[in-house]
């Protein structure tokens, strides 16, 4: 029995740092039949697997570099084309990044489960870098953590596993800086062709937990009941 009255097919825009993971953790726990699709945690276990697309990843991502468009885009349509339903829910996070790549997801899902919402997480910039200092990931499940704001509860070890948690080659300063760069070179496009989609919608808040009940009660309101 699906949570939803019609399909949920949500993209969570937002900059480096600006909760997308925590929104999606927080929306599984309330929709179990959600499929949640991240493309960073998708390009690490490449990266761990030690793929060609990992080797090739991986010095983009240590240089806050976006993966050239059509390695990005094959890795998630190869996914969604294995995936995905006709009737599918599913939530993408950090895919697409860029207007081409979400033109070309545009047309490769024209006739199935395209996508029905884009929110755009809008996060005071100045305290991101902050989040990102502090955060801490088990690279295996992509579960993320802060020293500050969801500490383990066994210091630097996942909650699950017990395995150690690790830190993102890519969250230091100076390579947050130029990710947070080529994040808002690429955002304007991409607001402008969801929003002639009709489709996009900005939820802001300086904190994930401001931002969840508003997220939450959207969904509710126009995909549950
Ligand atoms: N202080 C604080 N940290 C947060 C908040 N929301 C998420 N975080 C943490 O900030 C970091 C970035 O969050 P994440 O969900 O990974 O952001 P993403 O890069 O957009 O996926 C992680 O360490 C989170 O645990 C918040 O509201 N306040
Ligand atoms: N859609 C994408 N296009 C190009 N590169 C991507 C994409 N998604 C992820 N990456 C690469 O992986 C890195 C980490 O992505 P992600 O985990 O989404 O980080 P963030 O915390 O910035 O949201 C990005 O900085 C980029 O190098």
């Amino acid at each position: 029995m699906s949570s939803f009255a019609r399909p949920l097919r949500l993209l969570l825009l937002g900059a480096p740092g600006s909760g997308k993971g925590t929104q999606t953790s927080k929306l599984l726990k309330k929709y179990s039949d959600v499929l949640a699709i991240s493309s960073g945690d998708l390009l690490r276990q490449e990266i761990a697997r030690k793929s060609t697309l990992g080797q090739l990843s991986s010095k983009y991502i240590a240089e806050g570099k976006l993966i050239p468009d059509e390695h990005i885009t094959k890795l998630i349509s190869n996914y969604l084309a294995a995936e995905l339903t006709p009737t599918s829910s599913y939530l993408l996070d950090g895919f697409p990044r860029t207007i081409n790549q979400g033109r070309t997801l545009h047309e490769s899902l024209k006739q199935g489960p395209n996508l029905n919402l884009v929110v755009e997480l809008d996060v005071d910039q100045n305290v991101i870098l902050d989040r990102i200092e502090k955060r801490w990931v088990h690279t295996g499940s992509g579960r993320v953590y802060n020293l500050d704001y969801n500490p383990p509860k066994v210091p630097f070890t996942d909650d699950v596993t017990g395995e150690p948690l690790s830190k993102r080659v890519d969250d230091t300063r100076e390579v947050f800086s130029k990710r947070l760069e080529s994040y808002n070179a690429e955002l304007g496009p991409l607001k402008d062709f969801y929003n002639d989609l009709g489709i996009l919608e900005t939820i802001s808040g300086d904190s994930s937990d401001i931002i969840f009940p508003k997220l939450a009660k959207f969904i509710e309101d126009n995909y549950v009941s």
